[in-house]
């Protein structure tokens, strides 16, 4: 059966801090304030994909108040939540995120994230779009509080 997931996660932008997008370091003068490497278009992802197995969400399995996951890389956070769905009998069909983003650009990083994200999660780049937009300074976006990344993806499975 086919199954559909979103994901929505925001992370604050801090100065001076390294900014992970989608397992890709980004150069910029501001980075993300997290437990983790602070990477939140994976916690987005992660999100969408437990959410289509109907598998709780990223907290439930990694809590941001355990030291385990403390600056945690979230490459590993993915690859765990893709193990979890082939546990459960699911493959990942597709998928589609969007960065929100004033600023950095994030289109010279777009063709590295699909390739982080599949080598990642063992599918093909084909099978993954990345997209960003601003939101043309309105809101904590765009005056670049913060970024925010939504997530859809579609599973197949036996369930
Ligand atoms: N952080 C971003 C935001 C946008 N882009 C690219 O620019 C295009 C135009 O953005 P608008 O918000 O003005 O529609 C968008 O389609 C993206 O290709 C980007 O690279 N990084
Ligand atoms: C990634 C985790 C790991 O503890 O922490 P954060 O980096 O704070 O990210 P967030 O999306 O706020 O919460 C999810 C947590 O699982």
């Amino acid at each position: 059966m086919m199954r559909i997931g979103n994901g929505y996660d925001v992370h604050a932008l801090g100065e001076g801090l390294p900014m992970w997008m989608g397992g890709v370091r980004v150069e910029h003068s501001a980075g993300f304030v997290a437990h983790s490497d602070g990477d939140v278009l994976i916690h987005s992802l992660c999100d969408a994909l437990l959410g289509a197995a109907a598998l709780g969400d990223i907290g439930v399995h990694f809590p941001d108040n355990d030291p385990a996951y403390k600056g945690i890389d979230s490459k590993i956070l993915l690859k765990k939540c893709c193990n979890l769905l082939s546990e459960n009998g699911y493959q990942v069909v597709n998928c589609d995120i969007v960065i929100i983003a004033q600023q950095p650009k994030f289109r010279p990083y777009i063709e590295s994230i699909r390739s982080s994200l599949s080598d990642i999660m063992g599918v093909k780049t084909e099978q993954i779009s990345v997209k960003a937009t601003t939101t043309e300074k309105l809101g904590f976006t765009g005056r670049e509080e913060g970024i925010a990344v939504m997530s859809v993806v579609l599973i197949d499975g036996k369930k």
